[in-house]
């Protein structure tokens, strides 16, 4: 089974891209730091790529297998990189995802568990709801028994302005079917991610 994610949002058209340019010259203008110099000329340019880059997933396409062998064992990938933006201040938070799942019928490709991490990362978010959308995409494309999701991040809205608690990283964690209700299981799971 492929199912594909046409979804993304195409931030880098041709359209887009010139306009937030043009957006950021203004704000950095109006915060008082001028771009007309040759050093910044294409900063404002190089802020919409960044900030284009940011919200923007790479398109992808899942690809599901039958769980042919009958593996009813944890698999988990640990320490996936993820870089997400704080809906708030559009601030980066920045950290590891740890995903996991006991397979039913169906299992995943191991860099699709990644690209899914991705998918939900690269737009404005909260940790909490990152972490539980890429639980629940794995609820509903792989029906598994269970499914694990914790992710460490540090906020730089948190760490470089307001509260400046430098060092500061918040955990968060979706669990759900036997990962969550079966003692054995759920240890098992932490003991490897945590
Ligand atoms: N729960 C949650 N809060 C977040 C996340 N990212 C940022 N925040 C918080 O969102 C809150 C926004 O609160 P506000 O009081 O409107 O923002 P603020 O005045 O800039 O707050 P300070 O950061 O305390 O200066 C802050 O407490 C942030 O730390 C997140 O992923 N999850
Ligand atoms: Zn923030």
């Amino acid at each position: 089974m492929s199912i594909s994610y046409p979804d993304v949002q195409v931030v880098d058209s041709p359209v887009g891209l010139p306009a937030a340019a043009r957006a950021a010259e203004d704000f950095l203008a109006a915060l008082g730091v001028s771009c007309d110099n040759p050093e910044m000329r294409r900063s404002p340019q190089r802020m919409a790529e960044a900030y284009a880059a940011m919200l923007t997933p790479r398109p992808f396409e899942v690809t599901t297998f039958p769980n042919d062998e009958g593996y009813d064992e944890l698999i988990v990938v640990k320490s996936i990189p993820m870089q997400s933006v704080c809906e708030h201040h559009l601030l980066p938070f920045t950290g590891i995802a740890h995903v996991g799942y006991i397979p039913a019928d169906r299992i995943v490709g191991l860099s699709k568990i990644a690209r899914i991490v991705e998918k939900f990362a690269r737009r404005p978010q909260v940790q909490e709801r990152l972490t539980k959308q890429v639980a629940n995409w794995f609820e509903d494309q792989l029906s598994p028994k269970g499914v694990g999701v914790v992710i460490e991040a540090e906020h730089m809205c948190m760490t470089l302005r307001g509260v400046r608690a430098a060092g500061a990283i918040t955990k968060t964690s979706a669990l759900s079917g036997v990962i969550k209700d079966v003692p054995q299981s759920r240890a098992e799971f932490l003991s490897i991610v945590v």
